[in-house]
């Protein structure tokens, strides 16, 4: 038995960092797709190709007839943990610890751009796995296991992603609570500094900054969550759709010069950010845990002239749509 399964990428539209702590935020799920295969193998092993994805520590040596391939094995398997994580988990809600499986892995998403790769790589995973395993698990409970895995190797994860990666759409969310916003077709454009972050290190930077001084980050981040209560209020709002945009808008601009204070942008980022709003967008910020990544900009009526600025200014704009679906089974073959 195959069985292929597909999960989203997401943005966060307001929220990030914060909502590690407790404070709510708002995601959206984007047309951007990790697609995971998986199968039984007569190995016993679990066996995880990741097609598309760069391996650290690798050096070749060449001589006059041979070629020697050695690889830092704790960094490779550093890279893969998100996989085998999802794996164990499903084999052990399965008890089925017997069994062989091969992963197989190609994905849409750039790898820590602050789209929510380590989510969908999990929640397809684990969405695969369980259906070979004939495990019937829910999309929400999916979600929650996703949740464990970014735990197990992040060592924090507020639970956003995996959530709105496995049931998809446009939603509101708070301390491993969600609901689902209407949903909106919304004037976006992502760009992409071509460098990446890791969410484990930023996330483990901003609690350090914390640490040392809360009496001053503590309202930084209360600040966010009252952001994304405003944000919510325009959102469910029946306000003109043209002063819903520029309300949000202003708000992602607070919310990016807070993410900056937190220091998770980079020179880069807030280039992107300058240019599109300077080229029309009526707010643009980080999306994700930042360090390099994706920026995201609002800009009704503006996205070719935005997705310009963001090339012309070194970025990779990407134009995408919200995904009303979140984890596929797109296959199972007997
Ligand atoms: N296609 C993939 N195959 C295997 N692992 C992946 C894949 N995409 C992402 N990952 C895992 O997710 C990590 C990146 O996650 P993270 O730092 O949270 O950034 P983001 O989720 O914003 O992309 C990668 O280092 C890798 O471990
Ligand atoms: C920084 C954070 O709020 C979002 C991280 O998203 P990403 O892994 O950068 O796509 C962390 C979290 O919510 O667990
Ligand atoms: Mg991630």
């Amino acid at each position: 038995m195959r069985v292929l399964a597909s999960a989203p990428a997401k943005i966060i539209l307001f929220g990030e960092h914060s909502v590690v702590y407790g404070k709510p935020a708002i995601a959206a799920a984007i047309n951007l797709r990790t697609y995971v295969w998986a199968e039984f193998n007569e190995s016993g092993a679990i066996k995880i190709e990741a097609k598309d994805i760069r391996v650290p520590g690798l050096t070749v040596s060449f001589s006059e007839d041979e070629i020697y391939f050695e690889s830092d094995y704790g960094k490779a398997a550093e890279v893969l943990s998100y996989v085998r994580q999802a794996i164990e988990l499903v084999r052990e809600e399965a008890d089925k610890n017997g069994k062989g499986i091969t992963v197989s892995i190609t994905s849409q998403i750039p790898v820590g751009a602050g789209l929510g790769s380590s989510a969908a790589v999990a929640v397809a995973t684990i969405g695969a796995v369980s259906r070979l395993l004939g495990l019937e698990l829910t999309n929400e409970e999916i979600g929650k296991l996703g949740h464990r895995v970014e735990l197990l190797v992040q060592g924090a994860s507020s639970g956003i992603d995996p959530t709105v990666s496995a049931i998809g759409g446009f939603i509101h969310y708070e301390k491993g609570k969600f609901e689902h916003l209407p949903f909106m077709e919304l004037p976006i454009v992502v760009g992409y500094t071509g460098s990446s972050g890791s969410t484990k290190e930023l996330v483990a930077m901003v609690r350090r900054t914390r640490e040392e001084m809360p009496e001053i980050i503590e309202p930084i981040l209360l600040s966010m969550g009252k952001i994304v209560e405003r944000a919510r209020e325009i959102l469910l709002s029946d306000l003109d759709e043209k002063v819903r945009f520029e309300r949000l808008g202003r708000l992602m601009n607070i919310n990016h010069g807070l993410l900056d204070a937190l220091g998770v942008s980079t020179k880069k980022l807030s280039e992107l950010v300058y240019a599109a709003r300077t080229a029309g967008a009526l707010g643009a910020k980080i999306t994700g845990a930042g360090g390099g990544g994706c920026m995201y900009a609002l800009a009704p009526e503006k996205q070719s002239e935005v997705a310009t600025a963001i090339t012309i200014a070194g970025g990779t704009p990407m134009i995408t749509e919200i995904s009303r679906e979140g984890l596929r089974i797109e296959e199972v073959i007997p």
